[in-house]
């Protein structure tokens, strides 16, 4: 385990609202949860940004941190993530925010509190690029996108 700093902003969280923490010894991610004061209806194929009421400082630069949709949800209601994946750099300190995609083709009522998605931590590894003009080849060489067939 890591210790990663977190600011509560919005005051409910640990109180009305879940504080993040894993559910449970095997989960890889914590859930987030919506930070609305009403009811939020999220017309079809509308994205909205939403706040989760805390910020983290993750400081280490070789951690990162990911959001991504809770399969429940994401399957059953079509609710996933406007930009596929968040990525939280080491370095932002602002609230966390969750742009939720209602890709569904009905109407979705995201109430306060809500675990809208979960957030994972990752390690990263940095690297430099070392230009060449030639690979040694390999294997596959440039052959993608299907080659292998289906
Ligand atoms: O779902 C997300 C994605 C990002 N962020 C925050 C943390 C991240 O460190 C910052 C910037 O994200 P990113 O680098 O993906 O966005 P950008 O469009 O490249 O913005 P910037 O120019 O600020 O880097 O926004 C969130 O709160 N939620
Ligand atoms: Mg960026």
């Amino acid at each position: 385990m890591k210790n990663i700093d977190i600011k509560i902003i919005d005051s409910r969280i640990g109180k009305n609202f879940p504080f993040p923490t894993y559910f449970n010894k095997g989960a890889a991610g914590i859930d987030l949860c919506v930070c609305t004061t009403t009811n939020l209806y999220l017309k079809k194929n509308t994205t909205q940004l939403l706040p989760t009421g805390i910020a983290i400082f993750i400081k280490n630069p070789e951690i990162s941190a990911i959001i991504i949709p809770r399969s429940g949800i994401g399957h059953k209601h079509g609710i996933i993530l406007g930009n596929s994946i968040g990525l939280i750099d080491s370095d932002y300190q602002g609230e966390i925010m969750v742009s939720v995609w209602n890709r569904s083709d009905t109407i979705f009522c995201v109430k306060p509190g809500m675990r809208i998605a979960q957030i994972v931590f990752l390690p990263i590894i940095k690297v430099n690029f070392n230009i060449v003009t030639n690979f040694s080849l390999s294997c596959r060489g440039g052959k993608g996108f299907g080659h292998s067939g289906y």
